[in-house]
């Protein structure tokens, strides 16, 4: 893979190398990849590529026709563009440019039409295969740009490369897009401030550009950026096409003429309708022709844009002409002739070798043609033909493509684990929680300070265990439902993107946070109680475990929850509702529950918790002594009470192992409702 550092960087006539595969990087802590110079004007990536090198694709797609309800986003549109070129979609805001990219990427579903890659009909593989750069730039924003790219090429790089190539890459695709300074600045969001627009913009594409991708669609990659930049970008974009023989297509919104000459296909939409397709520098011609001449010296972007916003009747008249311009002799044979599969008609790929003319839609060729081809030419052949569907629908049926994950499960699990860990560090071990732990646990001590293990105090230490099962259900609960929406969208951009398996980050979810969300409860436990009255190792790490237990419960219901609402408003209304029940049929606040209600205390999971640190802290070794006006009968014949009486008072009839098991049935059931609703129920759009 070969690109220019000038290609980001205008002026810049230093050119870069990176080391080969065999060379060793000195060290791993900071980009150790120095710009040096070479004779050849063009920067190679590391040679990792070359076994891998992705094929040429050319893009056709007839006829896409897209709608919301009543309305009809896109009709009919058609536009064909080759490896090594860029096609410009333009057109005024809500035209259905973005609706185009996403119908193209795979993301919106078609009424009619069809989308070709090569030969082959979009499908899973394929819709893998393209990158993506989203008009929003979707991080996490806790992490560095560095932490970032890390991630993505650990995650996305194959297996076959070694972790150093990987970070080799991530070096030189830094320092490509001019982004070395910045590198260590977290990405930020609103509350936190980090990376420029610019910059993030430039993360984004860097991020898509580690995958060495066939095909790029981008979404306004030039908004926000000054001219200059804007001018930068799309100077590097065009470049990397030609040079690399990528085929890219972008929306541009109000471009500068140099940018838009930069452009070799142009599409223009009105109103969701093909208002020109064809060379971008015949569009001011094709303008003229109907009656429409530019001013001398304006820019003729800024004059397509004006005539597609005029009167309606004019736009009925630009349409009408691109209608007409279908039926010239230039109009890409591909888009007319159903039957015309491109590739056998003749390929030209970006090194202009030129493969013959072949009959019928899928043709075989013989060993000898097969041999005579370039390389690239040739693995395009065999590539799309051994995937070619016998159908040449574009129906978006993924069964009959095989699609392969860049990394195996392992390597997924333990990237995002880390990953994981590093982005819910900050969330959920901040200075704040400390405090509030910390104060929470004195205070829990003080109130309930060195109680006295007699009947008097029995509602005393039934309270402090209450109290802290039912806070720290609470705080993993919303923890957990509070953390999936930030989340959800970055999840989705990379699944859509097929960077890992769902299982892989849901398993890492649940293993990566683990340690954080167990942190904050075992600090309070070991601060309040001891201050409560400590009295047993034994009993002290029981119902630490329990305490534990609960919350890693109450995290898995926060998480089951958080995946079923889109809507955090109607999750947190949800919880709320469900959380408060479970703590009025805990078995504390209320003993003496309505039979016909007693069913919905086998619901409450701080109940089973409750329970069992009663279990635990009453049970022979330490008993309670009874008072002299004793509540319980037993008291009658003996000078303690059992824990079999304080849990019959309170209606609790599960020994301790029924209880645990009941747990661990909430936390298996609802981590494995909230991997089935992600899978199934809320898959990326
Ligand atoms: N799911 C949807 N439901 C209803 N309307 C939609 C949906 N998606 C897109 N639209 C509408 O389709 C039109 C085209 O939207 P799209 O985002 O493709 O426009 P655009 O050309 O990219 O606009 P901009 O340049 O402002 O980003 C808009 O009017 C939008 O409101």
């Amino acid at each position: 893979m070969i690109i220019s550092k000038d290609l980001f960087l205008l002026g810049d006539q230093d050119y870069l190398r990176l080391p080969n595969k065999d060379e060793k990087r000195p060290t791993m802590l900071r980009p150790a990849v120095k710009p040096q110079r070479v004779d050849s004007n063009v920067v190679h990536f590391p040679c990792l590529i070359t076994d891998h090198r992705p094929l040429p694709v050319h893009l056709a797609f007839r006829g896409i026709t897209v709608s919301a309800g009543n309305r009809t986003i896109l009709q009919d549109v058609d536009g064909l563009v080759r490896p090594g070129q860029v096609l410009a979609i333009m057109g005024p805001s809500g035209c259905g440019k973005t609706t185009l990219l996403n119908a193209l990427s795979g993301r919106r579903k078609l009424d009619s039409g069809q989308i070709f890659l090569n030969r082959d009909p979009l499908c899973k593989r394929w819709k893998r295969k393209i990158c993506y750069v989203l008009q929003q730039d979707i991080f996490f924003p806790a992490l560095t740009l560095r932490q970032t790219l890390e991630y993505t090429a650990r995650l996305r790089l194959p297996d076959t490369l070694s972790y150093s190539q990987k970070m080799q890459y991530v070096d030189h695709i830094i320092d490509v897009l001019g982004l070395v300074n910045v590198q260590d600045t977290i990405i930020g969001d609103y509350i936190q401030r980090g990376l420029s627009g610019g910059e993030k913009k430039r993360a984004n594409i860097a991020c898509e550009l580690l995958t060495n991708p066939s095909i790029m669609l981008l979404d306004e990659p030039t908004s926000g950026l000054d001219s200059h930049a804007a001018h930068s970008l799309m100077t590097t974009l065009k470049r990397y096409a030609v040079l690399e023989g990528k085929t890219v297509v972008i929306t541009l919104h109000q471009p500068s003429s140099q940018i838009f000459h930069l452009c070799d296909k142009l599409l223009l939409l009105c109103n969701g309708q093909t208002a020109y397709y064809g060379d971008t520098c015949k569009v001011v011609d094709f303008f003229s022709s109907i009656g429409l001449n530019i001013m001398l010296h304006y820019n003729p972007a800024d004059f397509i844009l004006e005539q597609v916003k005029g009167p309606p009747e004019l736009r009925q008249r630009i349409i009408n002409a691109a209608r007409e311009l279908r039926k010239s002799k230039e109009y890409p044979m591909e888009l007319i002739n159903h039957e015309c599969a491109y590739i056998t008609e003749k390929y030209i790929d970006h090194t202009n070798k030129i493969l013959p003319a072949s009959h019928g839609p899928y043709p075989s060729l013989e060993q000898d043609t097969l041999n005579s081809m370039e390389p690239d030419v040739r693995r395009l052949w065999l590539d799309t033909h051994s995937h070619a569907s016998s159908s040449v629908s574009s129906d978006t049926n993924d069964s009959d493509c095989y699609f392969s994950w860049p990394t195996s499960f392992w390597t997924q699990f333990k990237v995002l684990s880390q990953r994981n860990f590093q982005e819910a560090r900050p969330r959920m071990l901040s200075k704040l929680h400390w405090v509030q732990t910390i104060g929470l646990g004195l205070l829990a001590g003080l109130l309930w300070f060195q109680l006295e293990r007699k009947e008097e105090a029995l509602h005393d230490i039934q309270g402090w265990m209450f109290f802290s099962t039912t806070y720290w259900m609470l705080f993993a609960h919303f923890g957990a439902l509070s953390s999936f929406p930030p989340e959800r969208e970055v999840i989705s951009k990379e699944r859509q993107s097929g960077a890992y398996r769902l299982s892989a980050y849901y398993l890492a979810k649940m293993v990566g946070e683990l340690p954080l969300t167990v942190t904050l409860p075992a600090v309070y436990h070991f601060i309040s109680y001891p201050m409560l009255g400590f009295h047993s190792p034994t009993v002290f790490i029981k119902l630490l475990g329990f305490l534990l237990l609960n919350t890693i419960v109450a995290q898995s219901v926060g998480f089951f929850i958080g995946a079923c609402c889109m809507d955090m408003q109607l999750s947190i209304t949800i919880s709320a509702l469900y959380t408060l029940a479970t703590q009025l049929f805990g078995g504390y606040l209320a003993t003496n529950i309505p039979v016909w209600l007693t069913w919905m205390r086998y619901l409450s999971m701080v109940h089973y918790a409750y329970q069992n640190m009663q279990i635990v802290e009453f049970g022979e070794e330490h008993p309670i002594k009874c008072a002299e006006q004793s509540k319980f009968s037993v008291c009658n014949k003996s000078e303690n009470i059992p824990m079999s009486s304080i849990l019959e008072a309170q209606g609790a009839d599960l020994p301790l192992w029924a209880n645990t098991i009941v747990l661990l049935a909430f936390l298996f059931v609802f981590r494995t409702l909230g991997y089935v609703v992600l899978r199934y129920f809320k898959t990326p759009k």
